[in-house]
């Protein structure tokens, strides 16, 4: 199915013929700047500034764009207004015959892909091997996830990495700590999620005392991480171990997060172990990187840290090692060389921003990154408590995620409980529904706000049923959905020739600008704008029920039709939304 020109750019294209016919020298490219308007159905701004580039008068050329304008079926009036702009209102007929073509178009809702589709490698959910996953890692994960959505769907194709922490220094002692007392870690094919993670946490904490009490074991520990560094078999093994074991932690939190990770998605900061010598000498060989200290490492004039210095990018430290940074340039070859990225995405707390900073500008002048790849760190902001401070137990430790997601899950159940009886629900979808509510819940107030900035995680006002919450969506779905359910005997039909009430217009008006909001959402890469969009869809969705009946009183049946059109069209954008978002909308709740 062909995909569906919104009726933005349809009014848009009209606007812009006339203004080139009105003012010649404004050329084919000129823009009339067409917004969504309280006024009309829509408003043009741009004429005025395109008036003052000729020196003409704004009034009078808006007034000859009217005269140049060809009407048709799309409009109904345009009048000028103010200072020079343009008032716009399209036909009920258009409104209802461009939905009409959006529903004939299946899950894709006449959504046009991408004509030039690029390679996006997203660097999202990256927990840290044989460590506890926290409220970061969640907004990572959720993040990630939604914008992952949104591009697939425009068309772009999406490969995902998760730069897992499996890297570094601590490894050494936990695995000799394991070469001591091989009983600690039973194997992962025999544990789940949360054994895994107390496994884990275990031998870190055990391994831990001994090596800050025992010198000689901290000694023994030193060299097992030459061992592992040098590829030692029975080390890497080991090794191995404690990676396998916390990716069944990993794939249960996962899971529970109703997110789909894919195994040979996983490639953490070791992916990049044999890469990182060529990194260093292509660095050094440039001049790019230099020695210092006998350290290698890149300045960047522009970046100083608080006493005025330049702050360096270290690539190799003076022993040898190589580090994070190491790592990550060495990522990005891989990135753009074998998977052919054009885009890299990072989704990584806003305190790495400068890592990223420097590490891109390094990427930069070794020209991997370029016009042809760019990168960009979606750097998140801060997870905070319902007091606003950032989000600590009571004892000052940072809040487990698993725990957080119980509890939004246990509350979102008593939300769902309360009219299960009411709408017939067994108690299994109870117990459904209210993992996706709360779920849901948790990813919609993550997700809802823009990622730069800190959000507040408070349950309660989570799960509420009033406000900008995915449990009001949610039961705006579920309501939908009643609806249709109720009117079986009549069809959902669009009926272009009825005239629309000013609810059923704005709502129709709302519907058909899906897919330009998915595209611009997803080229800013901006969850919280198809959260926004979403949630006024529900909005305008309530006022149209409550002003326009469906069924009951009845009206006439070719108004039932097109109400249930719309009713129906609501429900199916509202899904494939917040599908995009990774958000579940249950049938009944
Ligand atoms: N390519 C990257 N450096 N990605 C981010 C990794 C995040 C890191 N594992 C952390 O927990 O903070």
């Amino acid at each position: 199915m062909a995909s569906v020109t919104s009726l933005t750019s349809s009014v848009n294209q009209r606007l812009a013929d006339a203004l080139s016919a009105a003012l010649p020298e404004a050329g084919a490219g000129a823009d009339p700047l067409l917004r969504r308007s309280d006024r009309a159905d829509y408003q043009a701004n741009g004429i005025l500034a395109l008036a003052k580039k000729a020196k003409a008068n704004p009034r009078e050329l808006a007034a000859q764009v009217v005269g140049q304008i060809v009407q048709g079926d799309l409009l109904l009036e345009v009048e000028v207004s103010g200072p020079g702009f343009l008032n716009v209102t399209v036909t009920d007929r258009a409104i209802i015959e461009t939905l009409a073509a959006r529903a004939a178009d299946g899950d894709r809702l006449g959504v046009p892909v991408k004509e030039h589709p690029g390679v996006s490698v997203i660097d999202y959910a990256q927990p840290n091997v044989a460590k506890e996953m926290h409220v970061g890692h969640l907004r990572s994960a959720v993040i990630g996830d939604a914008l992952r959505g949104m591009l697939d769907f425009t068309g772009e194709r999406t490969i995902g990495r998760h730069h897992i922490g499996d890297w570094g220094t601590q490894f050494g002692m936990l695995i000799q700590y394991l070469i001591e007392n091989p009983g600690v870690l039973a194997p992962a094919a025999d544990v789940d999620g949360e054994q895994a993670m107390s496994n884990l946490n275990r031998v870190y904490k055990a391994s831990r005392a001994v090596f800050d009490s025992d010198e000689e074991f901290k000694e023994r520990a030193r060299k097992r991480v030459v061992a592992l560094q040098s590829g030692d078999k029975e080390t890497l093994d080991l090794w191995q171990r404690f990676v396998d074991e916390s990716k069944v932690y990993f794939y249960s939190v996962f899971e529970k997060l109703d997110m789909e990770i894919r195994d040979e998605e996983i490639v953490g900061e070791s992916a990049y172990n044999d890469l990182m010598p060529e990194t260093a000498r292509l660095l050094e060989e440039s001049g790019v990187a230099v020695r210092s200290d006998g350290a290698l490492v890149v300045f960047f004039d522009e970046i100083r840290g608080k006493d005025g210095e330049p702050v360096p990018l270290i690539v190799q430290k003076k022993d040898g090692g190589f580090g994070y940074a190491a790592s990550d340039l060495s990522a990005i070859r891989n990135r753009v060389k074998d998977l052919d990225a054009t885009t890299l995405l990072y989704v990584v707390d806003v305190r790495q921003s400068l890592h990223f900073k420097m590490v891109f500008e390094a990427a930069r002048r070794m020209g991997w990154l370029g016009d042809e790849v760019t990168a960009h760190n979606m750097g998140y902001g801060t997870v905070l408590g319902a007091d606003g401070k950032p989000f600590k137990t009571r004892a000052g430790e940072t809040v487990k995620l698993e725990g957080l997601l119980d509890e939004a899950v246990e509350r979102a159940t008593a939300v769902v409980r309360e009219k299960a009886e009411k709408i017939g629900l067994s108690e299994a979808e109870i117990v459904e529904n209210g993992r996706y509510v709360g779920i849901g819940a948790v990813k919609y107030a993550d997700l809802s706000t823009s990622a730069n900035r800190d959000y507040k995680f408070d349950l309660d006002q989570m799960v509420s049923l009033n406000g900008d919450t995915s449990v009001y969506l949610q039961y705006a779905y579920a309501r939908i959905k009643s609806i249709l359910r109720k009117s079986e005997g009549d069809t959902a039909t669009a009926h272009p020739e009825l005239e629309l009430a000013a609810a059923e217009r704005a709502l129709g008006l709302h519907l058909d600008a899906f897919g330009d909001l998915v595209y611009e959402a997803s080229a800013e890469y901006a969850p919280h704008k198809l959260a926004a969009y979403l949630y006024q869809l529900a909005s305008l969705f309530t006022t149209f029920y409550d002003q326009c009946p469906v069924i009951k009183p009845r009206p006439a049946q070719d108004v039932v039709e097109n109400r249930l059109f719309l009713c129906e069209l609501t429900a199916r954008t509202l899904h494939q939304g917040m599908a995009l978002l990774g958000i579940r909308t249950p049938e009944k709740l």
